[in-house]
């Protein structure tokens, strides 16, 4: 079988002239018609450091696809960097990017009949995004990580883009000058590449990297660093062998390497956003995944790695310890990573993994031994009760105690919640919920990073919970639970919730309870009203009527046309 065997519907044959004639016109020659046409996904944007340097990484893809003898056709996707949207309006059409990167490469290649596709992406969505098309075509894939920031450096701390949002919390606090805060914001973010910390963009990367769609050492290596450049340019060549042997992602995303994602990002201690790009990932691939696998798989898995937010260093130290590679094969070593789970090199896992030390050098502090963890077990909890019938996620990291009671303090956007805690009225004790942010609400599930860092930076982060249909930022830490489903939009309990009721989290017996009686609850349900959609036209409206709940990953095809 020719290794053009999509392409070839629009190559070959007499009724093929007029594609052909096009397909001159951009380069090919009287023998390239018989290549693999490449899709090559082009991230790059100048809206945001994440992307701005990832047209230069698709120049080499490009380069380097031609030189393996196959023909690369580059197009344009979106992003939205979540650093420039938070807090706003505009952050709601965050989640929903994901859906239309997905959406546009899907069509791009399917729609002109390309043999495979490299994507090259750097915000928080281009990953998942790419990845939710890449599952849905199946056609051979890979997937390029833009690369990781460099850390910003004042006063002898690295700083990365979460330290200007918890700057903004102590200079509200008080505790922080103007010029101190300005001098945060200058030199936060030094150059290109994605937020720095264990992020959403970075932890993703990682997983994608565990899941063996990326090549090994890539997830953390630093965006302006030529080893970046260098592994782009093998990831092409890697991509057109798999295209001649014809590996498929299903053959990839398998269970497995569903399994070996919870695991590796459990380790690193990962973003919350990671429970939901994976169930929608799961999703596209038709693999079987839900919140309780998370449960299962963190039980066994300890956090292993110090890195920000709650810890002490970023993803370019990860790197220079080891990366993800020396993880996974600490999981591996210790029984729970899957090693024979295969890799787009037509490798398994195990065999990739080879060289690399059972143990991590004792001389770097980033990669704690197995047997002595930062946490002995994963810091995501799938947290359940009445408030969460179909779950909620908890992220149990640089806090003293993992549950806390206290009178709810209601607030129905996130932009109310914030204005609260900078004028100080929330106070140690409080509950806080922020709802009708959920998928439908919001709608696009907002990271309500401000106000968590505004908790942090007023000193709050022990002893304030937050509870949310919405979503965190993977900068995001304290006792805070995002995802809680059904939704308030959805009539979810969290709509119930009246000012000043009882609520209890608890990450250590999983429970997220609304001390409220049935039936009270009954009661309330029965005045409750839907309320208007925010948006009745545009990407918001229809994504707020397709979503799913985010206990389904929050995706617009689950069961389009089922009952
Ligand atoms: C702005 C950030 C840090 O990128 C955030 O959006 C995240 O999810 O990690
Ligand atoms: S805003 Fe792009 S990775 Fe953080
Ligand atoms: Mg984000």
């Amino acid at each position: 079988m020719s290794d053009n065997r999509r392409s070839q519907v629009i190559t070959s044959g007499v009724a093929r002239s007029p594609n052909r004639a096009m397909l001159r016109a951009v380069g090919f020659g009287d023998n390239d018609f018989n290549k693999p046409i490449v899709g090559l996904a082009n991230g790059y944007s100048t809206i945001t450091p994440c992307n701005m340097g990832i047209n230069a990484l698709a120049l080499r893809a490009e380069a380097q696809i031609k030189a393996s003898g196959a023909m690369p056709q580059m197009f344009g996707t979106i992003t939205i960097s979540d650093g420039i949207s938070m807090g706003t309006e505009g952050m709601k059409y965050s989640l929903v990017s994901r859906e239309v990167i997905a959406d546009s490469i899907e069509t791009a290649c399917n729609g002109q009949s390309m043999d495979g596709v490299l994507a090259i992406g750097g915000c928080d969505k281009n990953m998942p995004g790419a990845m939710l098309a890449i599952a849905r075509m199946n056609i051979p894939a890979i997937f390029v990580y833009g690369g990781t920031i460099k850390p910003g450096h004042y006063n002898g701390q690295d700083l990365t883009v979460v330290s200007a949002f918890e700057a903004v919390g102590q200079h509200s606090a008080g505790k922080m000058g103007d010029e101190e805060l300005m001098a945060i914001e200058r030199n936060a973010c030094p150059g290109a590449g994605s937020c720095g910390g264990m992020y959403t963009a970075n932890t993703m990367s990682s997983a994608f990297e565990a899941m063996g769609m990326s090549l090994i050492y890539s997830s953390t290596m630093a965006a302006e660093d030529q080893e970046k450049a260098d592994s782009t340019a093998k990831s092409a060549e890697v991509l057109v062998d798999a295209i001649r042997k014809q590996i498929l992602p299903r053959q990839i995303l398998t269970r497995k390497a569903f399994e070996n994602a919870i695991a590796v990002i459990m380790a690193v201690g990962g973003s919350t956003n990671a429970v939901l790009h994976l169930l929608a990932i799961s999703n596209a691939a038709g693999v079987e995944l839900s919140l309780d696998d998370f449960e299962t798989i963190r039980a066994k898995v300890p956090v292993l790695c110090d890195l920000k937010p709650s810890g002490k260093y970023v993803a370019t130290d990860l790197h220079k310890a080891g990366g993800i590679p020396q993880v996974m094969k600490m999981l591996l070593v210790n029984g729970v990573l899957h090693g024979d789970a295969l890799t787009i090199t037509g490798q398994t896992i195990a065999e990739v993994l080879a060289n690399v030390p059972d143990a991590p050098s004792p001389d770097q502090p980033v990669i704690h031994a197995w047997d002595n963890p930062i946490y002995k077990q994963g810091h995501l909890a799938i947290l359940r009760g009445n408030l969460a019938t179909e779950g909620g996620v908890a992220k149990i990291t640089g806090i003293k105690k993992a549950n806390i009671t206290g009178p709810a303090r209601v607030f129905e956007s996130e932009e109310e919640c914030l204005k609260a805690i900078l004028d100080k009225q929330i106070k140690p004790g409080d509950v806080v919920v922020v709802r009708y942010e959920g998928p439908k609400g919001g709608p696009g599930m907002r990271e309500m990073l401000a106000p968590t860092s505004a908790i942090i930076g007023a000193g709050l982060g022990d002893s304030v919970g937050l509870i949310t249909d919405g979503r965190f930022s993977g900068g995001t830490y304290g006792l805070v639970v995002g995802h809680v489903a059904p939704e308030a939009f959805v009539g979810g309990t969290i709509a119930l919730v009246q000012e000043g009721d009882s609520i209890t989290i608890d990450a250590g017996q999983r429970l997220l309870e609304l001390h409220v009686s049935d039936q009270e609850l009954e009661k309330r349900r029965a005045s409750w009203q839907p309320p208007q959609p925010r948006y009745t036209k545009g990407v918001l409206a229809k994504y707020a009527k397709l979503v799913s709940s985010s206990c389904f990953g929050a995706v617009t095809d689950l069961d389009l046309f089922e009952g």
